[in-house]
């Protein structure tokens, strides 16, 4: 049977945030790296999320891509569309929320959609259209100083807004307080109102359990992997999906294992802290890259003798001030792109020499490595924390795949990790 559900994501680890959601609800679920080509194979699904590495390209190529996906996922059978970006909304004025749903309502030939990052899990609610993180306002919370994207307007219809040509609305807490059918009337009315784009407050899971019944009929759904809870039932509903009790069953992966963060949130730091205190670890100087020192080699001979110790941490993470100085020197998008490139030369070194076990910490981080492991998909296993599943990878040597947000999981995310992964 074809998938019924097709993702486009702007980030890796937000690919499999959103699978291992659908993954939960029962959808047996595949991660395609890239912009599939006519020769990939449809793979057998209820739910196919391609992933991109585009939420910082410049607006034209993010939307490019994301066309192209939309095209080939139309082709593959699916019938309802998902654009998934991150539920602190990272994103520049520039784009690139907005000009993606732009072009995927336009292809898609509908006036509305519903924009709604909420992830109450992971503390990400919404309140009168202003986006929280935990007890903070966006703009109060750390990813003020994300390296890419700092978030500084907790008012998500004024950031969409500035993104965007069509209009934005704000579909209110009351409304989706009363439930699914409200919801749906309420879409109905934006849309003979000239439709546009709702931004839609939640803030609890059963908030949005009562949007994805109220999104059933929409050709396309954009925002974070919380909005996606209530999809499967509304497929189960209609006859679409059977229930599968097996739809997060991983093979068992054998090898070595190895940590790499490339993400600066305070998560991220937190956990290399926790890490540190039992594991080798070993930090990559972005200054020293920039000098053209061969950092990348002294990186891999370091793990290489250190691997009878257990897995190796390698990280480029610093906290702010620290990245701001490094930026400073080297220039935002470069000092990213070095590091990223770094880190992927680590990762295709570390697996060339054994390592079948890798967790990634970091979006961008996990692109870089992913794709340089020539990673052409993702199957789908358990969850090890909200947001965070375990995955091995398809085609080519399996390898065994946590791919972590910067900002999620526990402290203890990366040992918790290695011990679940298959
Ligand atoms: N020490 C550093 N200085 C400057 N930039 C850094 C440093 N360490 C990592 N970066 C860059 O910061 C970005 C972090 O983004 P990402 O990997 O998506 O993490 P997150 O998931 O926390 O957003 C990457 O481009 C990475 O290369
Ligand atoms: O929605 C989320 O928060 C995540 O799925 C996500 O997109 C993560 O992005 P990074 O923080 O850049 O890893």
């Amino acid at each position: 049977m074809a998938p019924i559900l097709g993702c486009i994501a702007d980030d890796f680890t937000g690919a499999t945030d959103l699978a291992n959601m659908l993954v939960r609800g029962g959808m047996r679920t595949v991660q395609l790296i890239g912009v599939p080509g006519a020769a990939t194979e449809i793979p057998e699904a209820d739910a196919i999320v391609v992933a991109l590495k585009s939420r910082t390209n410049p607006a034209a190529e993010a939307v490019a891509q994301s066309r192209e996906s939309l095209r080939w996922l139309k082709g593959a059978g699916c019938r309802q569309f998902f654009f998934k970006y991150c539920s602190t909304f990272d994103s520049t004025d520039d784009g690139n929320i907005g000009p993606v749903t732009d072009a995927l309502m336009e292809d898609l030939g509908t006036g509305v959609t519903v924009a709604c990052p909420a992830f109450p899990e992971n503390g990400r609610t919404i309140f009168n259209g202003h986006l929280f993180v935990g007890t903070q306002l966006l703009s109060d919370s750390p990813m003020r100083n994300h390296p890419l994207t700092p978030m500084t307007d907790s008012n998500l219809v004024s950031v969409l807004q500035r993104q965007t040509k069509k209009q934005v609305k704000l579909l209110q807490f009351t409304t989706v307080d009363a439930g699914g059918e409200a919801i749906s009337a309420a879409l109905k009315v934006i849309e003979s109102d000239g439709g546009g784009i709702a931004i839609v407050d939640a803030i609890l899971d059963n908030h949005l359990e009562s949007i994805g019944y109220g999104v059933r009929d929409l050709p396309l759904i954009t925002g974070g992997s919380g909005v996606a809870i209530g999809l499967p039932e509304n497929y189960r509903r209609q006859g679409l999906l059977a229930d599968s009790s097996a739809a997060d069953r991983l093979p068992s992966i054998e090898g070595k294992a190895a940590v790499l963060a490339g993400s600066c949130s305070v998560a991220t730091l937190g956990q290399i802290e926790r890490f540190r205190e039992e594991h080798p670890a070993l930090a990559v100087d972005a200054l020293r890259l920039a000098r053209g020192e061969d950092v990348v080699g002294e990186a891999l001979d370091w793990a290489y003798g250190k691997s009878a110790e257990g897995p190796v941490l390698i990280y480029a993470s610093q906290p702010a001030e620290k990245v701001r100085e490094i930026q400073s020197e080297l220039g935002r998008a470069e000092a990213g792109a070095l590091i990223e490139d770094a880190m992927a030369g680590i990762a295709r070194g570390l697996v060339d020499a054994g390592v079948r076990r890798l967790v990634v910490a970091g979006g961008e981080t996990s692109g870089a490595v992913v794709s340089a492991l020539g990673v052409k998909g993702l199957q789908i296993g358990a969850q090890i924390d909200p947001g965070v599943p375990a995955t091995v990878s398809l085609g080519g040597e399996q390898i065994a795949l946590a791919l972590k947000s910067g900002n999620f999981g526990g402290q203890d995310f990366f040992a918790k990790a290695l011990a679940e992964m298959p």
